[in-house]
């Protein structure tokens, strides 16, 4: 776990008590050398010549989040989201511009950065608690609380290097988080660790907005940002883009993705691109059929054929019964259409033991044209984690002879007459 000591300047307490972070005209410049000896001429003669280029990775950004708020961010790689973050936490200097924090900061940005591999684990806990500034009585009182979140106190008293790096990951984020800090920075650290623990770590995380702290969160996975935060903000080319509610800030971004397919940092920015088993619960089999022949590759024609989807799934019975998705996709990025169980309040059935099935039909397919990839999701309860995908788990060719354009073939109907 990075662990982070609040500088002085330039990230400076906020005195405002609805604002917990305020961020003006930030800017953070690099400087980029062709070659090493660049560096090195430009201590030497940099008054008279520049020697290197100037590259913005954040340029001019303004915002403020209320305390109590979670702001999702958004962008593609190397829109300037961690370099926002890390300024924002103060491990980076900003070349202009200001942050003012109303609070005692934690981010998880790099999970077990902070830990000495010669350390046992124990040591390690009292190191890293005591760098984010709680007191020797204080860890003593969250210790066993500490150990008992991470699971592996078996382990404690081995050298962290001997740890697998799901270990190194639970022991980072049980310390970092049991800090009770007013801001939580979260930079893609739900993808880390095996599933039990993502979804235990997504818990503790949801548990701090419940009890009103102030969470900032970088995902890649637009559904977590439309279902976790209050707010978003859309970076690009380091600057902002957008800054609104989840809703609009994702729909303007997914537009702005699409006008710009040839870019290849789209794969990893679409929501489909998120891993595959981030939680406690898997499918276990899904097949599509088109009028009853089941297949990886289907053919159609528009408005013939029912499509049904059948999807099997294992599940941790302790936990809330999981969502199932389907999306039909055209292409790798246009969603043509999408089902939610959630979204549509359909309780979803299952054993003792978390087995389950589910089956969806789409009478009378209105595809039209083309090529339509189904994808089919398992989402914890409330779709903010993706427990596991089936990508591509059938394509769907539909043929059709006539010659009107479009994607889909709305129901419709005709009236005409005759008039004076
Ligand atoms: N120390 C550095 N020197 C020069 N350029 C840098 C440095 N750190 C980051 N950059 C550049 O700044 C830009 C923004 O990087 P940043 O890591 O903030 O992007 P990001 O949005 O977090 O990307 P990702 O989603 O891939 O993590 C990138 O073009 C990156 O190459």
């Amino acid at each position: 776990m990075k662990q982070i000591e609040l500088p002085q300047e330039p990230v400076s307490a906020n005195t405002d008590t609805a604002v917990a972070i305020d961020v003006k005209h930030l800017s953070k410049c690099y400087q980029l050398y062709n070659q090493p000896h660049d560096r090195l001429k430009q201590f030497l003669w940099g008054g008279r010549r520049q020697y290197f280029r100037e590259f913005w990775a954040l340029k001019d950004v303004n915002f403020e989040v209320a305390k109590g708020e979670v702001l999702g961010i958004i962008g593609r790689n190397g829109a300037g989201k961690s370099t926002l973050l890390q300024l924002l936490c103060g491990t980076l200097t900003p070349s202009s511009g200001h942050v003012e924090v109303g609070g005692r900061i934690t981010a998880l940005l790099e999970l077990g950065a902070g830990f000495n591999p010669e350390f046992t684990g124990r040591e390690n806990v009292y190191l890293s608690a005591s760098i984010l500034g709680l007191s020797k009585q204080e860890i003593d009182e969250r210790f066993e609380e500490i150990v008992e979140f991470s699971g592996i106190r078996e382990f404690l008293d081995q050298p962290v290097k001997t740890y697998s790096s799901g270990m190194y990951v639970r022991l980072a984020f049980s310390v970092a988080t049991s800090v009770d800090p007013d801001i939580l920075i979260v930079d893609e650290a739900l993808s880390v660790g095996d599933g039990e623990f993502a979804r235990k770590s997504f818990d503790r995380i949801r548990s701090m907005k419940e009890a009103g702290k102030t969470i900032l969160f970088c995902s890649h996975s637009l559904y977590q940002v439309e279902a976790f935060c209050d707010r978003a903000l859309w970076l690009d080319h380091g600057q902002l883009m957008h800054f609104d509610e989840p809703q609009k800030v994702v729909q303007r971004y997914s537009k702005f993705l699409l006008g710009d397919a040839k870019t290849s940092a789209l794969i990893s920015a679409n929501p489909q691109a998120v891993s595959a088993t981030q939680g406690h619960a898997r499918l276990s089999h899904v097949a599509v059929s088109l009028d009853g022949a089941t297949g990886r590759e289907l053919k159609g024609r528009p408005g013939e054929n029912d499509l049904s989807i059948r999807v099997q799934f294992e599940s941790d019975p302790q936990l809330p019964a999981p969502t199932v998705g389907v999306t039909i996709n055209y292409g790798s990025l246009m969603t043509v259409a999408s089902v939610l169980s959630h979204s549509e309040n359909v309780p979803i059935k299952r054993s003792e033991f978390g087995k389950g099935e589910v089956i969806i039909d789409f009478p009378a397919l209105p595809l039209r044209k083309g090529e339509f990839h189904v994808t089919v999701y398992l989402c914890s309860e409330d779709t903010v984690l993706v427990y596991d995908s089936a990508q591509t788990v059938a394509t769907l060719h539909i043929e059709d002879p006539l010659p009107e354009p479009g994607l889909v073939k709305l129901a419709h109907c005709w009236h005409t007459r005759a008039i004076d």
